[in-house]
């Protein structure tokens, strides 16, 4: 690196890399002004009914149930201006950036100069995971535009399984083919998957050759998979032999011996045209059910270790298995960055965005996640810098060991971040030690975790990580480039999207609650803005606090034809219409210009509210229940593949439930509530004429938005014969629970 540095500033080089502040900003910091005001008005009338409906009940002219009406309308309104308050962050001084990658890769450059990059691919579940797509994720990295001897691609396995790896030796025989291919031509998708389906027509006689050779890799892999066994006729070699025999008859995925495969070697292997190949290594680490192997974060923990025995690289990039490159220039631009001296001492590392393939045209469940993985760092990053996503990213290796001015070193010498490594990785002395750092009581006593690598104690180890580094004083970059830099897996039916946003929200609420507190430890390290940021995620989960009184309170008041809000003809109203109104209307603008149409933007609001309904609510009631020992809870992995009948009615926007679930269930009682009330005030309106339509005004208006947003379950309860709608059971228990929930609003609001 450091000679890459002195290169580009001897030849008095164009800048690598532009920045520019958004015009949105001065605007948005007139709007907080505004709005800011609009908020505490809105919470000193709340306050001061209910100071004047608590002198009433005191005097006993009013009922304990305004009282509390009251009350749950002001912490609802108190919730959301929190989190209205903690969103400012991302609006006060958002950047966009530019880099030139082109300037880098000039002539004089010598492969010398560019430093090594560790990549780490995280996978943990072959079933959920098919094998074959994470060789694609890792296939496409080692193509990556860059010198192929500084590459080294690091493939964690907390699956365990001999699967993986057979994987994985077949993708290296059909690398030796694939990356002299991908140089040749030239090819922009380097995963075989996305250039065979993108080019299908057509093929030249090289092409198709390369296209077979694909494809029987694939079916190999698929077969094996199928039959979920290495079978002996796949196994060639003495060495393929040896490695498998690890797979003993007690070897479970929860209980088993580190497995460490260098399976290509940059000291030995090369392609079919005699170019160097990068390096491959197969990493499963030892597992045993009486260690916490702390998921995710301890999978990367251990590759920080292997590789730091194998190669030590300076530059380390974090891939989730589904997550393929979509632009060999991507590690080219991280480098604008992260060779540029002024930069460099601070920075920790560069977020590129999460984006998905396969999402459907209008994303009916919200997957892109526009804000968090688009607009909000934009914002951040004129700050201290945008959060971690757990992939995509490039990190100095160095800030996993303390912060900027402060080296924490780690236990062993050869871990630490300057350490050369001067055996080759094929060496036993090299493959001792990289088993030894890779077994599962490895780190007892040790700072891995706490104050070196990726941090435990929460369920978003990304999350966590990314905040603690900016805590010790790390800055971070977003490169969001026009071509995206990779592509990634949504999850594609309903109940895998609301766990996945639950499992978020329960890791959120692990580092609300830690030492670490965003608001209080977060602000103190890092100024209020960026606390605030952080806090916005941290409390994500009390989003479900105001949604849930929304979605019930003033539909049961009104079907007990009870008045909770101002009149239509009350000048308030038009405090509320500008609240509403104002909030919708920044966040539609804000998700438009991000690229967003108003169909997707409708969708993204509606899974707001679902999840605040479902994910976050259970999210923090099992984050609850865990913290009093009477649960614990799992990183459930995020399920990769699908029957094709679900897909297709995915393609179609059709929503999926299937399945039953308590997330389920809430939402389903929100839906029946919310029309029965909605169709009753119509009833009541109808029968009470002017005054009754002035008086239920809001509440109609809420019930009637509700309904709108909530018409793909009614679909599912009554209108579907397919395998996706809501099975009886949820409509069953929903409808008890609203039935339920109508009688105690009966007994409470009319005596
Ligand atoms: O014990 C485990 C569990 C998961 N993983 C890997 O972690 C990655 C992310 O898991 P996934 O099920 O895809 O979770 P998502 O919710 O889709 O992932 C997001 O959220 C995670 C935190 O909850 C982050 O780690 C991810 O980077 C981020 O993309 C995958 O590659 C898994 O193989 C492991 O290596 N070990
Ligand atoms: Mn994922």
């Amino acid at each position: 690196m450091d000679a890459l540095r002195s290169r580009l500033s001897t030849t008095g080089a164009p800048p690598l890399h532009t920045v520019e502040l958004s015009r949105l900003a001065i605007s948005n910091r007139i709007f907080a002004a505004v709005y800011a005001s609009a908020v505490l008005t809105l919470l000193y009338h709340h306050v001061a009914t209910l100071r004047s409906l608590l002198f009433q009940y005191i005097s006993s002219t009013t009922k304990i149930s305004s009282l509390l009406i009251s009350t749950a309308l002001l912490i609802s309104d108190v919730v959301l201006a929190f989190m209205w308050a903690t969103s400012q962050s991302f609006r006060m001084l958002p950047l966009y950036r530019r880099e030139f990658p082109e300037y880098l890769n000039n002539e004089e450059m010598k492969s010398e100069d560019f430093p090594a990059i560790d990549v780490f691919i995280c996978t943990a579940d072959p079933y959920k995971e098919p094998p074959m797509n994470v060789v694609n994720t890792a296939l496409s990295v080692m193509a990556f535009d860059y010198p192929e001897e500084k590459v080294s691609v690091y493939v964690s396995d907390d699956g365990g399984s001999a699967l993986t790896l057979f994987a994985f030796m077949e993708a290296a025989k059909f690398a030796v083919h694939w990356l002299p291919f991908c140089r040749k031509n030239d090819v922009v998708e380097r995963t075989p998957e996305a250039y065979f389906s993108a080019n299908y027509h057509s093929l030249s006689p090289e092409t198709q050759r390369i296209k077979t050779l694909y494809e029987s890799t694939k079916a190999r892999v698929e077969n094996v998979v199928e039959r979920w066994k290495v079978g002996d006729e796949y196994i060639t070699g003495e060495k393929e032999r040896e490695a498998f025999s690890k797979w003993t008859d007690g070897f479970t995925r929860q209980d088993h011996p580190t497995v460490i495969q260098v399976i290509l070697d940059n000291s030995k292997d090369r392609d079919i045209t005699g170019h160097v190949m990068p390096n491959l290594i197969y990493v499963s680490r030892e597992k045993s059910r009486t260690s916490a192997h702390n998921f995710k974060a301890g999978a990367l923990n251990v590759l920080i270790r292997v590789s730091a025995t194998m190669t030590n690289a300076p530059i380390i990039l974090t891939l989730d298995c589904d997550m393929y490159s979509n632009d060999p220039q991507t590690p080219l631009r991280a480098l604008c960055y992260l060779s540029d001296p002024e930069v460099e001492s601070q920075v920790a590392y560069i977020q590129f965005p999460q984006r998905f393939h396969g999402i459907n045209e209008n994303d009916i469940y919200g997957c892109e996640h526009k804000r968090l993985y688009k607009i909000n760092p934009v914002g951040l990053d004129g700050l201290s810098g945008p959060d971690y996503f757990g992939t995509g990213c490039f990190f100095r290796r160095r800030a996993f060991f303390g912060g900027p001015s402060k080296l924490v070193l780690p236990e062993i010498e050869e871990l630490g971040p300057d350490y050369v490594v001067k055996k080759p990785i094929h060496s036993q002395e090299v493959l001792n030690l990289a088993h030894g750092v890779a077994r599962c009581n490895y780190e007892n006593r040790t700072q891995w975790g706490h104050k070196i690598g990726v941090r435990y104690g929460s369920l978003v180890e990304d999350f966590f990580t990314g905040y603690l580094l900016q805590c010790e004083g790390w800055k971070s970059i977003f490169c969001n480039p026009d071509k995206t830099a990779f592509y990634g897996d949504a999850p594609i039916s309903l109940v895998d999207v609301l766990n996945q946003n639950k499992r978020w929200a329960i890791g959120n609420l692990d580092v609300s609650f830690s030492k670490y507190c965003t608001i209080t430890f977060g602000s103190r390290s890092m100024g209020l803005l960026m606390g605030l940021g952080y806090s916005h995620y941290a409390f994500w989960s009390i989003w479900s606090i105001p949604v849930a009184v929304y979605a019930f309170l003033p539909q049961l008041a009104l079907l007990n034809g009870v008045t909770i809000f101002p009149k239509i003809s009350e000048p308030w109203i038009i405090l509320y219409l500008f609240l509403f109104l104002g909030a919708y209307g920044q966040d539609l603008l804000e998700f438009v210009i991000g690229g967003g149409t108003f169909q997707r933007w409708w969708n993204d609001q509606r899974m707001w509210l679902i999840r605040s309904l479902s994910s976050y609510l259970f999210g923090a009631i099992e984050y609850f229940l865990k913290s009093l020992g009477i649960f614990t809870i799992n990183f459930d992995v995020t399920n990769k593949v699908l029957e094709d009948e679900q897909s297709e009615r995915y393609k179609q926007g059709v929503f999926e439930f299937g399945v039953h679930s308590p997330m389920f269930v809430s939402l389903t009682t929100a839906s029946i509530t919310n029309l029965v009330a909605l169709l009753w005030g119509l009833l009541l309106v109808f029968l009470g004429g002017k005054s009754a339509f002035e008086e239920l005004f809001v509440q109609m208006i809420i019930a009637a938005f509700a309904v709108v947003n909530c018409k793909p379950v009614y679909g599912a309860m009554c209108f579907r014969n397919d395998k996706g709608g809501l099975p009886a059971k949820t409509t069953l228990l929903s409808t008890f629970f609203a039935l339920s929930l109508f009688l105690v609003a009966f007994i409470t609001l009319r005596n």
